[in-house]
């Protein structure tokens, strides 16, 4: 298990309001001359606290959803709410994973950690004053993904895996609501990969956030959700929504029972080619 870290704001918000509501959301791209529809329609919303899962083809839209839920590509057509407010610019209580971590090579690793720290609000205006805090909020985070002897390395020092496990403390040191992850592990092999399900689990259950994932891996879906959205080719909708009621915290042991493996199976079944 990780240690604990200081909660989130979620904890003041009811568990039954949703905290982000895709309200008939399209989504068309230029293509050549014309238009491409890239997202059909999908509604649905995300309590506070959820972990969910876009699944589906190549070219379906799910790095574009993550785009319009962070407010980087806002939507246009439809409604996207957080917290009932139409997102219409570049949200601050977002973390963002990547499948390649980028973190700056001139840096060393927990300075990359406080990076957000020093251009978010309300952080960069008091980062000096708090510094000593905030690098306590580092290594509390480094110690729980077991790179505690290693934050005063630079980024190039690192394994891939370190350098993920690193990424995902730096989405997380600002206490964000909403955790946004793209396709995080995908360059990973796979019992790296499999030893971070179960860190970034801990990691969530801990900061209490949203989680939003986009994978090609449905084993790593079922393990991680609560839900799992299955989306159609494009132009996409939801074609099938799987509620995960296994028990948490989960266990890699749980990937080999009969259960699990009827789960991965349901979306493989509902997974269609372009
Ligand atoms: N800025 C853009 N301008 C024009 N078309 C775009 C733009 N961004 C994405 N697209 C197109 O939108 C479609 C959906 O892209 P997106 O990256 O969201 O899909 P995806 O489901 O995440 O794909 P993959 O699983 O391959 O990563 C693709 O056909 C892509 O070419």
């Amino acid at each position: 298990m990780v240690q604990p870290l200081t909660s989130s704001s979620t904890e003041s918000i009811s568990p039954s309001m949703p905290l982000l509501e895709f309200d008939k959301i399209g989504l068309e791209y230029p293509f050549g001359d014309s238009i491409r529809r890239i997202i059909q329609e999908i509604t649905l919303s995300i309590k506070p606290g959820e972990f969910v899962s876009f699944v589906g083809p190549s070219g379906c839209g799910k790095t574009s959803i993550l785009r319009m839920v962070s407010g980087l590509s806002p939507t246009k057509i439809g409604e996207l709410r957080c917290h009932g407010q139409p997102v219409t610019k570049p949200l601050k209580n977002v973390g963002i994973a990547f499948q390649n971590p980028v973190l700056l090579p001139w840096r060393r690793t927990i300075d990359n950690v406080l990076l957000p720290l020093e251009v978010v609000h309300p952080y960069k205006r008091d980062f000096k004053v708090n510094h000593a805090h905030y690098v306590d909020m580092a290594q509390k985070l480094l110690q729980a993904v077991g790179l505690k002897d290693f934050q005063q390395q630079f980024p190039w020092q690192l394994s891939g895996g370190m350098r993920q496990r690193a990424s995902l403390c730096r989405s997380l040191i600002h206490q964000p609501e909403i955790l946004l992850l793209d396709e995080p592990f995908g360059a990973l092999d796979a019992f790296t990969r499999e030893e971070m399900w179960v860190m970034l689990q801990d990691l969530w259950m801990q900061a209490k956030c949203v989680g939003i994932l986009i994978t090609h891996d449905l084993r790593e879906a079922v393990f991680l959700s609560d839900t799992v959205y299955v989306m159609s080719p494009r132009p996409s909708e939801i074609a099938f929504e799987l509620k995960i009621d296994l028990p948490r915290p989960r266990t890699l042991e749980m990937c080999l029972s009969d259960e699990f493996a009827h789960l991965a199976a349901e979306l493989r079944r509902h997974i269609h080619k372009n």
